[in-house]
């Protein structure tokens, strides 16, 4: 069985927000533009903080796939691909979170 990774989502996100809204939540989460998006993206990291605090596992799965496809379909709506994020993230791998935060202008 092949793995289902990130890049599938964000290929599958791409595909269907040529849908039609009536066909696709995805088009249809598109068209309500990002502030929508990004409220829905926020309700869903709220819900994946109280699952996490339940400490229900399955719980905090579903929640976190639902916070992870909508934060992905927020940055399809504002041009941010996987791979700026991969290549932030590659960018920290430089240093610890704690020198980092160290660094931060007035810490
Ligand atoms: N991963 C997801 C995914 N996770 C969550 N959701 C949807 O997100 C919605 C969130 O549910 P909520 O109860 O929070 O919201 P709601 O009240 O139903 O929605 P609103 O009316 O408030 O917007 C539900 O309709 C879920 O089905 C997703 N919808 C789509 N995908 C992926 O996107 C693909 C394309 O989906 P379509 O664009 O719908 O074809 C799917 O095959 C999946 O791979």
């Amino acid at each position: 069985m092949t793995r289902f990774t990130l890049a599938d989502l964000e290929k599958r996100i791409e595909e269907r927000a040529r849908a039609s809204a009536e066909q696709s939540y995805t088009r249809a989460l598109i068209d309500k533009g990002a502030a929508h998006c990004a409220k829905k993206m926020g309700e869903e990291a709220f819900e994946t903080a109280i699952a996490a605090v339940q400490e229900d596992k399955g719980r905090l799965v579903s929640e976190a796939a639902d916070l992870i496809y909508h934060l992905m379909v927020l940055m399809k709506v504002r041009g941010v691909t996987l791979a700026d994020i991969e290549a932030e993230l590659d960018r920290r791998t430089a240093q610890s979170g704690h020198a980092e935060k160290a660094s931060r202008p007035g810490a």
